[in-house]
């Protein structure tokens, strides 16, 4: 008789257990997004006072639920060439990193933390970190193209006097889903973006700063154009527009679907965007539209992937 209950009890107990393992694994198969926070933040000369306002609004963007918060680009520093080395630090043992790394691992979020001057071996960079839940590191991009444009009556700015660039495509991983990165001038090249859908990428995330005279026409055909063309999520994440500042920002940071709609938009303002993001719908995009099938690579010039 005791046998038997204890028979019944243990096979009640496993079959409790086999459900729970069942549930758990039906959850985390059916995730088919995150929460996502587009920090439009305000940058001032003040390099501690950008740390704490960055570090403020994430801790804001945790408690709306995100699990992915992305800052924009020079978030702690005046987008000035003669500045970035003033104000760069080593990554990841800076201040800046140090404040980002806690900030991720208190709020038990992923941070894209924008970019900040970096400093090595005597070398300036504009670079952007990753951080994970646990406050780790886990990538990090230096501007591969650097901004150096002139346009009369416009703009003229040439980060080449100051930064070296980058030479690595660089991605990481959230959950299932993989994510490209870039900085600013890198959106214009098409072929950074494509490298990145070849590789897998589900979403690509550019910290930026565009300004009054290419943001009016350039930023959100860009930011549409990179998502069509790879059937990705494309993130541009900017400073707010200070009108008094040297570089004014053009603001109107941006969330676009691989369909290349326009989910959400930041006015010029100092603003958080937060949205959820299916990344169900960029399958459905791909199964109906299925171009990545249909390059005739045969006849293109082919670019070698490693
Ligand atoms: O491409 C542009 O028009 C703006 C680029 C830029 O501001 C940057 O790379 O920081």
């Amino acid at each position: 008789m005791c046998i038997t209950l204890l028979c019944v009890y243990s096979a009640k107990k496993i079959s409790r257990q086999l459900i729970f393992v069942f549930k758990t694994f039906r959850m985390a198969s059916s995730i088919s997004g995150f929460r996502v926070a587009v920090l439009q933040l305000t940058v001032t000369a003040d390099k501690s006072a950008n740390i704490t306002n960055a570090v403020n609004r994430i801790q804001q963007a945790k408690k709306e639920g995100c699990t992915l918060t992305i800052l924009p680009e020079c978030f702690n520093s005046p987008y000035n060439t003669g500045l970035f080395r003033q104000y760069s630090e080593i990554i990841p043992g800076g201040e800046t990193c140090q404040a980002l790394s806690k900030a991720a691992k208190s709020n038990g979020m992923y941070i894209v933390g924008g970019s900040i001057p970096e400093i090595h071996d005597e070398k300036v960079y504009n670079t952007c970190t990753v951080w994970d839940p646990n406050g780790n590191m886990i990538a990090k991009h230096r501007k591969m193209h650097l901004f150096d444009i002139n346009i009369p009556g416009g703009i003229y700015f040439k980060e080449s006097d100051a930064l070296t660039a980058g030479n690595t495509l660089n991605t990481f991983q959230l959950g299932k889903f993989k994510i490209g990165l870039g900085i600013c001038y890198d959106i214009r090249f098409s072929e950074m973006a494509t490298l990145y859908r070849k590789q897998g990428c589900d979403m690509l995330i550019y910290p930026s700063a565009f300004n009054m005279t290419t943001g009016p026409l350039h930023w959100s055909l860009l930011t549409r154009c990179r998502a069509v063309d790879n059937q990705v999520f494309v993130v541009v994440a900017s400073p707010a527009r200070v009108t008094n500042s040297n570089y004014i920002a053009w603001g109107h940071s941006m969330v676009v679907d691989p369909w290349g709609k326009i989910l959400s938009e930041a006015s010029e303002k100092d603003m958080n965007l937060y949205l959820d993001l299916d990344f169900n719908s960029r399958e459905t995009i791909r199964q109906q539209i299925p171009t990545e099938n249909q390059r005739r690579i045969d006849i293109y010039d082919t670019i070698e992937i490693k």
